[in-house]
């Protein structure tokens, strides 16, 4: 996708924050420093507009970014990282909990998760939430540039065992350093955008 335009919207804290011109929304779940920030940077072609950091716990908003004036990626919080105190845990989940029970613009979650790891408990309950909630989902490996070629399906098959996912759920090998990937994505939020559009007419 030809990006023209890709700006960062606003950090909100309350539902009252969140954007009101109901564009598609993608949010990307996931641990901290799984790489969320770099994923939104490669989709868009734009170096740090999306803040990274070698340091994990950085991003603690939702963070909106608008890309073609055409839809919204939403950078959750990364989860799991082990200096948040308690109460801010609790908020973050809290706050998570909202946005995914009770958000209409809301068409998939991308679920990062890094390749050369088994997901976290986070990640398995991250999952089972969506499912509860019977949200969209893509599973994204990210940091595929790390670990040889040969070894990618096995880590995916990992990965899907611990998530005990849905055979059927996408995965999407991706690398925000070599880019691997981008095009694939860019064409799985591309279609759901117009599947959603076409049930919306279809219902009405
Ligand atoms: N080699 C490699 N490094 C990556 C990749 N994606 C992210 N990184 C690195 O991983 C670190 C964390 O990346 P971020 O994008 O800030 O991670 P995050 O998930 O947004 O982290 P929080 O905001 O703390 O939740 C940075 O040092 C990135 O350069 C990748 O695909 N390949
Ligand atoms: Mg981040």
């Amino acid at each position: 996708m030809k990006i023209t335009e890709a700006e960062f919207i606003i950090s909100a804290v309350r539902p009252e924050q969140y954007p009101e011109d109901a564009l598609p929304e993608f949010a990307l779940a996931g641990r901290s420093n799984v790489g969320k920030s770099s994923l939104i940077n490669r989709m868009i072609q734009r170096k740090n507009l999306a803040r990274t950091s070698s340091q994990p716990g950085k991003t603690q908003q939702l963070n909106y970014y608008r890309v073609n004036q055409k839809l919204y990626f939403v950078d959750f919080p990364g989860y799991g990282y082990a200096k948040v105190s308690k109460v801010q845990r609790e908020q973050f989940g809290q706050m998570i909990e909202t946005f995914l029970g009770d958000r209409e613009p809301l068409k998939m979650v991308l679920l990062i998760i890094d390749i050369r790891h088994a997901p976290s408990k986070d990640d398995c309950l991250m999952y089972k939430w969506l499912r509860h909630y019977n949200i969209p989902l893509t599973i994204v490996t990210t940091k595929a540039d790390k670990i040889p070629k040969s070894q990618w399906q096995k880590h995916i098959k990992m990965i899907k065992e611990t998530l005990e996912a849905d055979p059927h759920d996408r995965v999407v090998l991706f690398s925000s350093e070599t880019g691997l990937g981008r095009d694939e994505l860019w064409e799985v939020l591309l279609s759901q955008m117009e599947e959603t559009t076409e049930n919306t007419v279809a219902s009405e």
